[in-house]
């Protein structure tokens, strides 16, 4: 499959790997569960150069699946933690990996789990996270995964490509939301390539996109907690349409005391969620209850 001179051949997934490694396993993949696989060796060496992995990497992947993506990690990182939730999936990898790397197979690990359950991994810290997420829940597990191991300083994952540019948008941009936000309280966010659907098995009906999410090296700089400040992000969208003013004054308990909160923090009560920085996010939740 791979037209890389420095690689084995055979080691990656590819077309017929996949299927006939689904047809083994009686796989019949569920789009309740996200599972597109990538049957193409391009593709994940590319994903794996796209977020610069390194030999000294320990990665974390999230549905690893049938082990395509994985593959690709082991060949340069130096761990390689896979978190996957279908016990079928779950049950094979460790095999598929010793099959066809046999000697990096003690650098792998599977943990069989729902990711939004993980609280704790074997092994050293995550310094990486790369996947390829269920789409159904992908912002969601990459929030999670990324309040929950502080070690990951640089994230590459595949989303639905509309996920992809809300995840990265600034303010200002229609698409400007939640998952923009709250993914950049942890990180700078870039839009990192697009990928067909012909990579894929099943196809899906969705085109797909990379997104690169960089640690920040200081964290937003606020005496609020990060739910405090989500609080205000998720009320502020809730109805996105509406002034802050308006839209805040569950939160604060009112709109007068939500009109208080935004002059404290320096913010038009007229203004609207898309067009606020995370910084000033933090600035509204740190004035709550203010006089
Ligand atoms: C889009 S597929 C990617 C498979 C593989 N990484 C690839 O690129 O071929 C998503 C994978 O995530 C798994 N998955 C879905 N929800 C999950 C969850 N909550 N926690 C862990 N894995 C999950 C699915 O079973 C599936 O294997």
């Amino acid at each position: 499959m791979s037209n890389s001179p420095d690689s084995r051949p055979d080691s990656l997934l590819g077309p017929a790997d996949i299927r006939e490694l689904a047809a083994a396993l009686g796989v019949r993949p569920t789009k309740q569960r996200g599972q597109n696989f990538v049957i193409d060796a391009n593709t994940v060496r590319r994903i794996v150069r796209t977020a610069e992995v390194r030999p000294d990497d320990v990665v974390v992947e999230v549905g690893p699946g049938l082990g395509s993506l994985t593959l690709a990690l082991l060949e340069t990182a130096d761990r390689v933690t896979a978190v996957e939730i279908d016990d079928v999936l779950a049950a094979a990898l460790p095999a598929t990996v010793e099959a066809r790397m046999p000697e990096r197979a003690d650098r792998f690990a599977l943990v069989h789990s729902d990711a939004m359950h993980v609280e704790e991994l074997p092994g050293p810290p995550p310094t990486a996270l790369v996947a390829n997420l269920p789409y159904n829940v992908a912002v969601p597990v990459l929030l999670h995964m990324l309040a929950t191991f502080p070690s990951i300083d640089r994230t590459l994952v595949m989303v639905q490509s509309e996920v992809a540019d809300r995840l990265a948008a600034t303010p200002g941009s229609k698409v400007y939301g939640v998952p923009s936000v709250k993914a950049n309280w942890y990180a700078e966010v870039k839009r990192a390539g697009a990928i067909g659907r012909n990579v894929f098995w099943p196809a899906p009906n969705v085109d797909s996109g990379l997104v690169s999410l960089v640690r920040r090296t200081e964290p937003v700089a606020t005496t609020a907690s990060r739910a405090e400040v989500f609080a205000v992000v998720d009320a502020a969208f809730a109805q996105r349409r509406k002034t802050l003013r308006a839209a805040l004054a569950g939160w604060a308990g009112s709109a007068a005391a939500a009109e208080k909160a935004l002059v404290a923090a320096g913010v038009s009560p007229q203004a609207r969620g898309e067009s606020l920085t995370v910084e000033q996010f933090a600035k509204i939740a740190e004035n709550r209850g203010v006089a």
